[in-house]
């Protein structure tokens, strides 16, 4: 299995981006008073390349592993959780499960690399390797393992888009010890410290979190990733989870499919699709902003603002589906308003 090199990515329409701006214009309101809801439908046409662009069948594909890291004590939580929360997953009752049944999405769980395996009919068994060796002593994995991880995230969101014909997706994770792989990330991608994009993940202390972030600093500085290959940096720092939903990103993006970003991590794998195939942000909308303080910076590589802030920071791809009724608003916005046209039958 290796991560297709041949896609491309389609340019926006910036066509259909104007005829629905100029159809906006018509809609019975004053100019521009509906704000982002405005800009996000012509976004989304431009996604999409319909004037009338559709996200009515949204789609959640969870991607969970592990992490090394935790031996270095950078989070609240043991890895056992990893499995226990994708056991929680698969009996509906995560936070997630109950927010995909509100947005009547598809939920799919895929195991990219968990310390231990789940045997169940509902769960997607794609282990690369059983959890990422600890980067603070060793690459977390080798290149081949990180593209690999790619092609599944690639693989799994070709395979919603075909067999759900889903046409909204958003990619959430898993992982104990994931924030500590997305602040190196995010760090060495931003420039800034790895002090000022380091927090609390699961529930740290204050003097916990100056911790982790000497860590991640250490780390940066004996693994050297490369910025310029995102693969080395996958494999230096990254996880498993981070590289597919990379790869999941880019497989959307070139099926011309509307991404809902979610918080913190998911935004750090943003940033990785993006130094692979930067035209794939196109395609991005970013969902919510996590209290997570290196969202911000994250958000600012991919040059984008989130659509709310609701103060979240749990992960699992939450806040993207709680942000999603702002699209269906604004795709409703464009279809069923009234225009001046129609205005001009009542006298
Ligand atoms: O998405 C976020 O913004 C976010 C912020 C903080 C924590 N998380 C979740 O918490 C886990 C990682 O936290 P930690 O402290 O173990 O690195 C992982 O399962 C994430 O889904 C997620
Ligand atoms: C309980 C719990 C649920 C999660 N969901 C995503 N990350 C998580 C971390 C913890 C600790």
């Amino acid at each position: 299995m290796t991560f297709p090199n041949n896609f491309r990515i389609p340019t926006l329409d910036e066509n259909v981006r104007k005829q629905a701006q100029e159809h906006i214009e018509q809609l019975t309101k004053p100019p521009g008073s509906l704000g982002r809801l405005e800009s996000i439908a012509s976004e989304l046409a431009a996604m999409t390349g319909k004037l009338f662009p559709d996200v009515s069948r949204p789609g959640i594909i969870v991607f969970a592993a592990d992490h090394g890291i935790v031996a270095e004590g950078v989070s609240a939580f043991p890895q056992e959780l990893t499995t226990q929360m994708a056991m929680n997953f698969l009996n509906e009752g995560a936070a997630i499960n109950v927010f995909a049944k509100q947005i009547n999405a598809q939920f799919q769980l895929v195991d990219v690399g968990m310390k231990n395996t789940i045997d169940a009919e509902n769960i997607t068994n794609r282990a690369i390797k059983r959890g990422t060796n600890n980067f603070y002593v060793q690459d977390a994995m080798t290149k081949e393992e990180a593209m690999e991880a790619l092609a599944v995230g690639y693989e799994e969101a070709t395979n919603m888009i075909k067999t759900s014909n889903v046409n909204c997706l958003i990619f959430g994770e898993m992982g104990i010890g994931n924030t500590t792989a997305s602040s190196a990330i995010v760090s060495l991608y931003s420039g800034a410290n790895p002090l000022q994009v380091t927090g609390i993940g699961t529930g740290l202390s204050e003097e916990e979190v100056r911790k982790k972030a000497n860590i991640i600093q250490e780390a940066l500085r004996r693994r050297q990733p490369d910025k310029s290959d995102p693969i080395d940096v996958l494999s230096k720092v990254g996880g498993l989870e981070l590289a597919a939903i990379a790869g999941a990103m880019l497989s959307a993006a070139h099926k011309r499919i509307p991404i809902l970003v979610d918080g913190f991590i998911s935004s750090a794998a943003a940033i990785i699709a993006k130094n692979i195939q930067p035209r794939c942000t196109d395609y991005m909308i970013i969902g919510h902003l996590s209290k997570e303080p290196g969202h911000s910076a994250a958000v600012q590589v991919l040059g984008k603002k989130p659509l709310i802030d609701l103060e979240m920071r749990l992960g699992e791809g939450t806040g993207a589906a709680v942000s999603y009724p702002i699209l269906q608003f604004a795709t409703a916005m464009m279809k069923e308003m009234a225009t001046f046209k129609d205005l001009a039958n009542y006298h």
